[in-house]
């Protein structure tokens, strides 16, 4: 989307044709720098360390890491190699194997000598995918945002979201964002509550940065203020990303999201999801139960940084010495306090039905 006017993707290949361009997004909102990955290990630790993330971005960011990958070695040997390197850098998010996947399955059958030049343009398709996607999310999701100022007519439509759901965390348009940028466009009134999203701030940090700059009204709120807003009713629904729906409809998303879902499902304020279909897993049939969630580094719970009065950046601790901390990065909303899911095929009932007729030839591959 814009930032202040000029577009941009939250990653690309560059104009050498085989390295690849991300936005830093562990310096945001403070610096705008741009990463430059020249190898397989680089989209790992990329991946690893959050400088790409968001499930879409992250599946985008393997598939450019194999084909990084095929240019350093195309052997078979390399391409389970750099399969096992990147399908280890985070354990959430389903689109980091949907990619690898994708990848292995069109290198795999070729003649190595082709690898390379296939891979990147299968890449690029992931990529050009999302995007089309994400578009498809925004047509659908603005119907319900649509649907609500009809009701209000002259008002603004407030819409609380949780963590970073937007074109940072995919390559362009994002899940949650996406009817949001689309509303916006469209010059319907919409204003954005920006949860905060403690440990790693994501809401504060990309989600207010991307708004800010693309022109969306929005607050930044502490986590814990969605229940009474919701209860004054200052919400009219809830739109948030995932990292994983479950053939069941259980939802993981970024920690938190369950207690959202909850004061929604307390104030009838409508819950949705919004996400690509290769984030649903038609192989877990129960969100709660078979979902792993990531566990990070007490330090993302123990330090802050942010800019100082003078401009500089620093890291502070808020925790005491030795007192120990959990820092649990999802949690599983089940699917009977989800309204619906926002899909790039519809909006559908969050159960294994809906996911099944909406996308059969996900059903008969995951059958493989
Ligand atoms: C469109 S996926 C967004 C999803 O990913 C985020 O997790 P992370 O930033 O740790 O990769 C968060 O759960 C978002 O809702």
């Amino acid at each position: 989307m814009k930032v202040d006017g000029r577009h941009f993707r939250s990653i690309w290949r560059e104009r050498d044709g085989w390295s690849v361009g991300a936005i830093d997004q562990r310096r945001l909102p403070h610096e705008f720098v741009v990463a430059k990955l020249t190898s397989c290990e680089d989209a790992a630790v990329a991946i690893r360390d959050m400088l790409v993330r968001g499930a879409p971005l992250i599946g985008a960011t393997a598939a450019y890491g194999m084909a990084l990958a095929m240019r350093e070695d195309a052997s078979d040997a390399g391409l389970k190699r750099a399969y096992d390197t990147l399908v280890v850098a985070r354990p959430t998010a389903i689109n980091l194997k949907w990619a690898l996947d994708e990848m292995r399955a069109t290198l795999a059958p070729i003649d190595p000598l082709e690898r390379a030049e296939v891979a990147y343009a299968r890449a690029d398709e992931i990529v050009e995918q999302d995007v089309e996607i994400n578009r498809g999310i925004a047509d659908n999701g603005l119907k319900l945002i649509e649907a609500i100022a009809a009701k209000k007519p002259g008002e603004t439509v407030n819409v609380l979201t949780h963590c970073n759901a937007g074109w940072l965390a995919t390559v362009d348009w994002g899940t949650a964002t996406a009817p949001i940028y689309l509303a916006h466009e469209r010059g319907i009134k919409i204003h954005v509550w920006v949860d905060e999203t403690r440990p790693r701030n994501q809401g504060a940090s990309l989600t207010a940065w991307e708004l800010g700059h693309h022109g969306v009204p929005h607050t930044v709120i502490p986590d814990n203020t969605g229940g009474h807003l919701m209860q004054h009713g200052l919400v009219d629904l809830a739109i948030v990303g995932t990292d994983r729906v479950a053939a069941n409809g259980d939802v993981c998303n970024k920690i938190g999201t369950y207690l959202k879902a909850l004061a929604a499902h307390d104030n009838n304020v409508p819950f949705y999801v919004a996400l690509p279909s290769p984030t649903i897993d038609f192989a877990v049939h129960d969100g709660i139960r078979d979902i792993p969630i990531e566990q990070r580094s007490g330090a993302e719970v123990t330090d802050m940084t942010g800019r100082t009065a003078d401009g500089r950046l620093e890291t502070v601790r808020i925790v005491p010495e030795g007192s120990p901390v959990a820092n649990y990065a999802f949690d599983v909303t089940p699917a009977r306090l989800v309204t619906g899911l926002i899909t790039e095929r519809g909006v559908l009932k969050p159960d294994r039905a809906a996911l099944a007729a909406a996308f059969p030839e996900r059903i008969a591959s995951a059958a493989k």
